[in-house]
């Protein structure tokens, strides 16, 4: 103990030798200091507490200046034997890269990891589709996370780096700071050791080779996530065929042909200055078809396709502009719903929501789709009467074509393509009863060797069953003739009905005609049902508004007064708002709506009150003797 004071009071006394030596030394700078700072500095020295506390804490900043040279060199230093490539969230390369990542065998030095689950079709193919008594379960995808991790490919060790880059922290407000955050993408960055930068060139031209061969004769689907302003997902799927979409006589081909013919006229669009893009419009009511003929077009053109979801919150109008713009190529945009984004919009205006997408945002970025060469856009809505004129003009909607109720046609067509047998559309073989669990994956038909004995009796059971396929056809043509008989228009079916319906009694198709007034009596209920409830909304939605007008009234008058009496008003936050409403002058208004649903309900009571009339024709003419016509077998509107 003895011995640490002394050296302790030696070691100050020192310092503070060392210090009266610096002042002696600078005579010089004595001259120029103030008398006050010698003063201060004589203390310190003369002090052993404050003489050694201060020069710890000298050797405090020379330890941090130190460190932190090491730091930023020991880095410097180490990179310079490295070679890397870094990508951003939300390039085409991140995808590719990310999913070439995930493919690697995981080594031990992968202690993070991020999983997802997807339904895509790759089970098919990789094996590791998992079946428990033949339900289906999601391929679990397992990804390096956030953080380095370490790889090896054809024997050279890869090092991963998923990281955010750092948070600048201006931002002024923590939700400010958590959108930044949110926005700000990922970057991945794979570097390896040496200078040879082709092993890395040739990883990122493996990934992406991978990639378009996964995606080969697949349908790509693009979507993206909240505060996302780039395509964030992706889903492969094997394309619909485009048989399976059953549209009214013509349709299919008449799009079609019309799609084929702007992708072949690019020369003539530059020629006469027209942008070279595209814009549909499919409105109808839910469940015709509107989005299975998109995806199936898709796939029957070898297109992708990017789905914007305009109801998405944190969705503002300049990351539409930019995902719009930066669509990967050779794909279709689909923008659903384009009326409840706006009505939505409104509804979170009301509420503070996130959801900022305003009309003239998606004009703008529906005129500014730039980069893309040979758009083609896509829009649907149930309510085409919500639309605002400015969206659906030619230019940004060149086409608008209505999936209507199902006509005869499409009964007909959804009929056959459920219970044909040999239906090329879902490969079912219908003749048989047809049992759910017998329908097995590609994947699970192996191909095993045959005797010629064994040959020949399959050929014979072959031949059977083709002269059975037949018999069975004829009949399910015959039953087609007298379904479109006895389902029309006028019944108000979707498609999306009939084929539950169909599907309801896939294995019993001859039990079909005597379901059908079952089935309309069903559907008439839940219209009712529906018309009920949407009335009822209609007259909480008046009460609502009177309330609101009257209490808007009330506060006017009230402001009207101050003004009057000489008080100061400010201009509310209220009014700012319905200045902007107004001053949107192509939004729709809620009444709109409502006039549109009442109108529909109306067209359904009518078309009820019709069959009811129809029937009561029936009746009489039997009771006169004239012959059977079955209710509801007038010809289509
Ligand atoms: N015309 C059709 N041909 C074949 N299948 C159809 C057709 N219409 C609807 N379906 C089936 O009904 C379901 C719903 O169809 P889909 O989502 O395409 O309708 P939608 O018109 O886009 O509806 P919404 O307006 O509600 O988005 C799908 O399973 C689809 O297979």
């Amino acid at each position: 103990m003895e011995w640490l004071v002394s050296k302790t009071g030696s070691f100050l006394n020192s310092t503070a030798a060392v210090f009266d030596h610096v002042i002696q030394v600078s005579t010089g700078l004595e001259a120029t200091l103030s008398p006050a700072a010698i003063r201060v500095v004589k203390t310190i020295m003369g002090n052993d507490v404050l003489s050694a506390g201060f020069f710890l804490m000298i050797l405090g900043s020379f330890y941090t200046f130190f460190r932190d040279l090491i730091v930023q060199y020991y880095y410097e230093v180490v990179s310079w034997f490295y070679v890397s490539v870094e990508v951003e969230e939300g390039d085409d390369c991140y995808r590719w890269l990310s999913d070439w990542v995930a493919e690697r065998p995981l080594t031990t030095s992968v202690r993070h990891l991020t999983v997802k689950a997807t339904w895509d079709d790759e089970r098919e193919e990789g094996g590791y589709y998992q079946s428990t008594r033949g339900d289906e379960r999601p391929r679990l995808v397992f990804i390096p996370g956030k953080g380095r991790h370490i790889l090896y490919h054809k024997g050279y060790k890869i090092n991963v780096s998923r990281e955010r880059p750092e948070q600048a922290a201006s931002a002024d407000s923590e939700q400010s700071r958590l959108l930044a955050s949110i926005q700000k993408k990922q970057c991945l960055t794979i570097s390896t050791f040496g200078w040879d930068i082709s092993r890395l060139k040739t990883i990122v031209l493996d990934a992406m080779e991978e990639s378009y061969k996964k995606k080969q004769g697949k349908t790509t689907i693009y979507t993206t996530q909240p505060y996302d302003s780039y395509w964030s997902n992706s889903s492969t799927r094997v394309p619909r065929a485009f048989h399976s979409v059953i549209l009214s006589d013509g349709l299919k081909a008449e799009l079609l042909e019309d799609i084929m013919t702007f992708r072949g006229s690019s020369q003539w669009y530059h020629d006469r200055g027209v942008p070279y893009r595209r814009g549909y419009l499919l409105h109808g009511p839910p469940g015709t078809g509107k989005t299975s003929f998109i995806i199936a077009l898709a796939g029957h053109l070898d297109m992708s396709v990017c789905i914007v979801n305009l109801g998405i919150s944190g969705l503002n109008d300049q990351q539409l502009d930019q995902l719009l713009n930066n669509a990967p190529r050779n794909s279709i945009l689909l923008m659903e719903d384009v009326d409840a984004a706006l009505v939505k919009r409104k509804a979170g205006k009301a509420q503070g929501g996130t959801n900022n997408v305003t009309l003239s945002g998606i004009l703008n970025a529906l005129d500014g789709i730039t980069a893309q060469e040979g758009s083609v856009v896509f829009m649907t809505t149930n309510h085409i009467r919500k639309l605002a004129p400015a969206l659906i003009r030619p230019g940004r909607c060149d086409r608008k074509l209505l999936f209507d109720y199902a006509d005869e046609h499409q009964i007909r067509g959804m009929f056959l393509k459920f219970f044909l047998s040999r239906s090329a559309e879902t490969g079912l073989a219908v003749n048989e009863p047809v049992d759910p669990r017998s329908y097995t994956r590609k994947t699970d038909n192996k191909t095993t060797s045959t005797s010629p004995s064994e040959a020949a009796a399959q050929k014979e059971a072959l031949l059977k069953t083709q002269g059975r396929k037949e018999e069975f056809d004829a009949m399910i043509h015959r039953l087609a003739d007298e379904i479109t008989t006895k389902l029309s228009y006028k019944d108000t079916i979707t498609t999306a009905q009939l084929q539950g319906f169909f599907m309801l009694h896939r294995d019993n198709p001859d039990t079909i005609l005597d379901k059908i007034p079952e089935f309309l009596e069903e559907l008439r209920r839940e219209r009712e049902a529906l018309s009920k409830k949407k009335s009822q909304r209609k007259e909480r939605m008046a009460k609502k508004k009177s309330k609101e007008e009257a209490k808007e009234k009330k506060a006017k008058e009230d402001k009207e007064r101050r003004r009057a009496a000489g008080e100061e008003v400010e201009s509310s936050a209220d009014e700012e708002e319905e200045e902007d409403d107004e001053n949107d002058s192509d939004s729709f208004s809620d009444s709109d709506y409502y006039d549109e649903v009442t109108s529909i309900s109306q067209t359904l009571k009518g078309l009820d009150k019709d069959m009811k009339e129809e029937k009561k024709e029936v009746k009489e003419e039997k009771a006169n003797g004239f012959a059977h016509a079955e209710p509801g077998a007038a010809p289509a509107v």
